[in-house]
């Protein structure tokens, strides 16, 4: 019980959830949100499945401050209804619900049913890698594999709401490969471009060049540009950039076939942005494919930045989370940064994000803060793995830096990384399938 609790919170804290109490779902649940209560300091609060005709008469017992934020602990998920029971008992004495843990997610409905109610689940396993792990060790056959899936994919309890705009079931949106992605009606035209470069280079790597010197983000853009389908750069840190390390980036792109995003992170209102974007030292809307812009100032950052980059077929992506400890992007800002970027469909194309975010197939997320092994670098940034962030979270891309540039051999860190990546996407398409 200790080990599952201590899973539990740390399954938590690797999604970067915060949180101010537990809550564990009566009655499984309350053990081992006692002992992660007890054990990391954390306030308790226990829900009653019925009030007491008698003493405070009470459904949630503890000291509840409205407004704050509520951890539920759970240890299996099918409907998800337990969850979404305990939520609403919380939500009604002022708590706030965004995340939920679970031991054990069944892969029936639950976690799309509780997205749709803005609640994200976080599951230390899900029904299908446990049928992978046993299936690779020998456990069980692959008729039994083949067997729970089929039942688990027939008591699907809940579709999620059309609102993903996804024309298949939740399913199809799911196992759609980068290819057939890129040739949906809806998508934008520079993801699709992206999608398809993706497909054919069988690349979903890019590269973040935070180099300080023009040549050697040119070194990167010759030797690392055939396995990549993005160069990220931050120019702002080159101590000698000119219009001709552009134009040759430029080109370089176009020789090996990736796109160039500029990670700027635009954040003001949409004139000055609008400014920052075409002009100044760097003119970015001359030379890079993509940009990046935080969604906090609302609407206005991306009218200023569309009113620049759409007419020459640039695209955006919207910060909707960071992979930096503490970071303040998650919850109902994460659900707003979502519904602006679907608002904002003709420029937005996709996320910065740590998991995917939105059904919709059209959008593209990447994800930054990937290296080999999780851990982090002393300031603040926490890494995943290739497999973690592309199979179990769902996302598109990841975004490696120091992970490529810190080794002695780039090259040989690249394809690596390419390799990891691409593997990690053909793994969840044959698990979606
Ligand atoms: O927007 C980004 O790219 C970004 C967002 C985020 O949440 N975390 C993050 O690390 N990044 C960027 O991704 C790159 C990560 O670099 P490494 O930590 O060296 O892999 C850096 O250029 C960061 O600026």
């Amino acid at each position: 019980m200790n080990q599952v609790a201590s899973l539990l919170h740390k399954r938590a804290e690797d999604a970067g959830v915060q949180f101010d109490s537990v809550c564990g779902v009566p009655y499984t649940a309350l053990p081992l949100a006692t002992i992660i209560c007890s054990t990391k300091q954390y306030p308790m609060l226990i829900r009653r499945k019925e009030a007491k005709d008698y003493g405070t008469k009470r459904i949630i017992e503890g000291t509840i401050h409205p407004g704050d934020r509520c951890l539920i602990v759970e240890d299996v998920v099918t409907s998800g209804s337990s969850v979404l029971e305990t939520a609403e008992v919380l939500e009604k004495e002022g708590l706030k619900i965004t995340d939920a843990v679970v031991l054990m997610d069944r892969e029936q409905g639950g976690s799309a049913r509780l997205a749709d109610r803005g609640i994200t689940l976080h599951s230390v396993i899900s029904i299908s890698r446990l049928l992978d792990v046993l299936l690779k060790s020998g456990r069980i056959d692959t008729a039994t594999s083949q067997n729970v899936e089929r039942f688990v994919q027939e008591n699907n309890t809940y579709m999620s709401a059309k609102k993903s705009g996804c024309s298949a079931p939740k399913k199809g949106c799911d196992d759609l490969g980068y290819g057939a992605r890129a040739g949906l009606p809806d998508t934008h035209p520079l993801a699709a471009r992206l999608l398809k470069i993706m497909e054919d280079k069988k690349s979903n790597l890019c590269v973040s060049a935070d180099v300080t010197r023009s040549e050697e983000l040119l070194e990167i853009a010759v030797t690392l540009g055939p396995l990549i389908c993005v160069l990220k750069t931050h120019v702002d840190i080159l101590q000698d950039f000119t219009a001709d390390v552009a134009s040759n980036l430029k080109e370089l792109a176009v020789k090996h076939n990736f796109l160039v995003f500029e990670d700027r992170k635009f954040a003001d209102i949409g004139n000055t942005v609008k400014h920052q974007y075409d002009g100044g030292l760097y003119r970015i809307s001359s030379w890079a494919h993509i940009i990046n812009a935080h969604a906090l100032p609302g609407p206005g950052v991306l009218q200023g930045l569309g009113a620049v980059g759409k007419p020459l077929g640039h695209g955006c992506l919207l910060i909707a989370q960071m992979s930096s400890q503490g970071s303040l992007a998650t919850g109902d800002y994460t659900r707003a940064v979502v519904k602006m970027a679907e608002d904002h469909s003709d420029f937005v194309f996709g996320f910065i994000s740590g998991s995917k975010i939105s059904d919709k197939p059209g959008l593209v997320h990447m994800t930054p803060g990937v290296q080999m092994q999780k851990g982090g670098d002393g300031l603040g940034q926490q890494y995943s793995s290739p497999e973690d962030v592309i199979c179990t979270k769902g996302s598109d891309i990841i975004i490696v830096g120091r992970g490529i540039l810190a080794s002695p051999d780039r090259l040989r860190a690249a394809e690596e990384y390419r390799t990891a990546g691409w593997e990690a996407y053909l793994k969840r398409l044959s698990q979606a399938s």
